[in-house]
């Protein structure tokens, strides 16, 4: 695949709402860079007794309407222009739903699938006490990403703590249950695709049940927004992990992949075996012809190269930057609905601003409670989000991005960081 820079991608966005919105280059030129960027070099001794060193990132884009937050991805494709393009979305998702938070991201290049928990430990407790003069519940709220969990942020909550010398959990969201994690954050960013994708169709007038949908990455957030379109009627045909994809032009048995996945920490869906499903390739998968499309897996999945393939009338950006911005020009252009992940995938941090909430007010609110929340906050920024697209006459991306830049740089002027 050609190499695409995630942060031009953000670049480009920015200018085009910033342009339409009207502002010269000085008043929006500050949110084209973060505001600051940590790289450390983490040594973690390996089970075989050896030194190891990885590289990590903590990046803050912007703290002018509160402290950064985003989560931590441990990937091998990791890099500097990757976390800053991470931080970036993180600020404009947490101003499309309105949330008092600036955008953060963190990263460490290294493969989760070939460390053992032991060594996975010890890379997160030094990597935390490197990153601590950044993080804080004041500063900067780390949460999972790609390659982490809750268990990582039980460890990072951990190592903060003993730091400080007294419990702070509110340093971190996404948190075993038990450390004062939110009931329902670990389905939160499915939840709010699929109640983002009910919206979509509703505009669209189009019964779920007549839906089709094929889905890229069964991780955290691909296999709750498989579970909850399955369980909502629509008929899901494709799914896929790293290892490849699975087509049934009858639908899947979502419960049943599910099941599978989670029955073993090596299992992939190339070894899924079952009558009359075919394996297809990732490839293959974006390329299918279905009502919605849902990356969820990493960047740029969606290209120049791919773009006049797809055939999805809608595109739910469940993945961070799925869509390069070739790709969304070729796509506008044959018509797809675009639902971008600033809006479309925003149900994660949006519960992990509600765990936040409980843990530095010392509450905690039952599932409903959080679930009742987030359907709130989701379809509030939704319908802003297709209003204001619909009244200039701009994509959905541009309309979130309107909303999203004026916020933060509204913000920025009002503390008086122009003159
Ligand atoms: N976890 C969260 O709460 C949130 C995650 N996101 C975004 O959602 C996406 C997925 O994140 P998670 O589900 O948390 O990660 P995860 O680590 O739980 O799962 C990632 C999935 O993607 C698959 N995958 C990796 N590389 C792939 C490739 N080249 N082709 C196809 N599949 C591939 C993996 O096999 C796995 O099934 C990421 O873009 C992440 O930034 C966005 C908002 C919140
Ligand atoms: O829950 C959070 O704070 C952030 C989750 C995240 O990293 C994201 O929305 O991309």
């Amino acid at each position: 695949m050609k190499n695409y820079n995630p942060y031009d991608n953000v670049l480009s966005v920015v200018k085009n709402a910033a342009e339409i919105l009207g502002y010269s280059k000085s008043e929006y030129e500050a949110i084209n860079y973060p505001e600051r960027e940590l790289k450390v070099y983490i040594p973690v001794i390996m089970d075989n007794g050896n030194v190891k060193v990885f590289e990590g990132y903590r990046v803050q884009h912007s703290t002018s309407r509160g402290p950064a937050k985003g989560g931590i991805r441990y990937h091998p494709s990791v890099n500097l222009d990757e976390v800053k393009a991470l931080a970036a979305w993180m600020t404009f998702k947490c101003a499309v739903v309105n949330i008092p938070y600036g955008g953060g991201k963190g990263g460490v290049i290294c493969d989760p699938s070939l460390l053992s928990d032991t060594e996975l430990r010890r890379l997160t407790r030094r990597y935390t006490a490197m990153i601590a003069p950044l993080i804080g519940p004041d500063q900067d709220i780390p949460a999972p990403d790609v390659g982490t969990n809750a268990n990582v942020m039980g460890w990072i909550m951990d190592t903060y703590s003993m730091l400080k010398g007294h419990c702070i959990p509110g340093v971190v969201t996404g948190k075993p249950i038990a450390l004062g994690g939110a009931l329902g954050r670990k389905e939160a960013t499915g939840k709010g695709v699929a109640i983002t994708a009910l919206n979509t169709l509703d505009r669209l007038k189009i019964p779920a049940e007549e839906c089709t949908a094929a889905i890229q990455g069964m991780g955290n957030v691909g296999s709750t927004t498989a579970r909850l379109f399955y369980e909502s009627s629509m008929k899901v045909t494709a799914v896929s992990d790293v290892s490849g994809g699975l087509y049934l032009e009858e639908g899947l048995d979502i419960p049943d992949i599910i099941r599978y996945l989670e029955s073993g920490k090596k299992n992939m869906l190339c070894d899924y075996k079952k009558k009359n499903i075919r394996h297809i390739s990732n490839q293959e998968l974006l390329e299918t012809e279905v009502t919605i499309l849902v990356p969820a897996a990493l960047e740029n999945q969606i290209n120049g190269q791919n773009a006049d393939k797809i055939k999805a009338r809608i595109i739910l950006e469940a993945a961070n930057g799925p869509t390069t911005i070739e790709a969304d020009e070729i796509l506008n252009q044959k018509g797809t609905v675009i639902v971008p992940d600033i809006l479309a995938n925003a149900g994660g941090v949006v519960v992990s601003y509600f765990e936040w909430v409980q843990n530095i007010q010392s509450v905690s609110w039952d599932e409903k409670e959080v679930n009742t929340h987030l359907e709130k906050v989701m379809n509030h920024a939704f319908r802003s989000v297709w209003d204001i697209a619909v009244e200039k006459q701009v994509t959905l991306r541009t309309g979130a991005y309107l909303i999203a830049v004026k916020r933060t740089v509204e913000a920025k002027k009002m503390r008086g960081i122009w003159p």
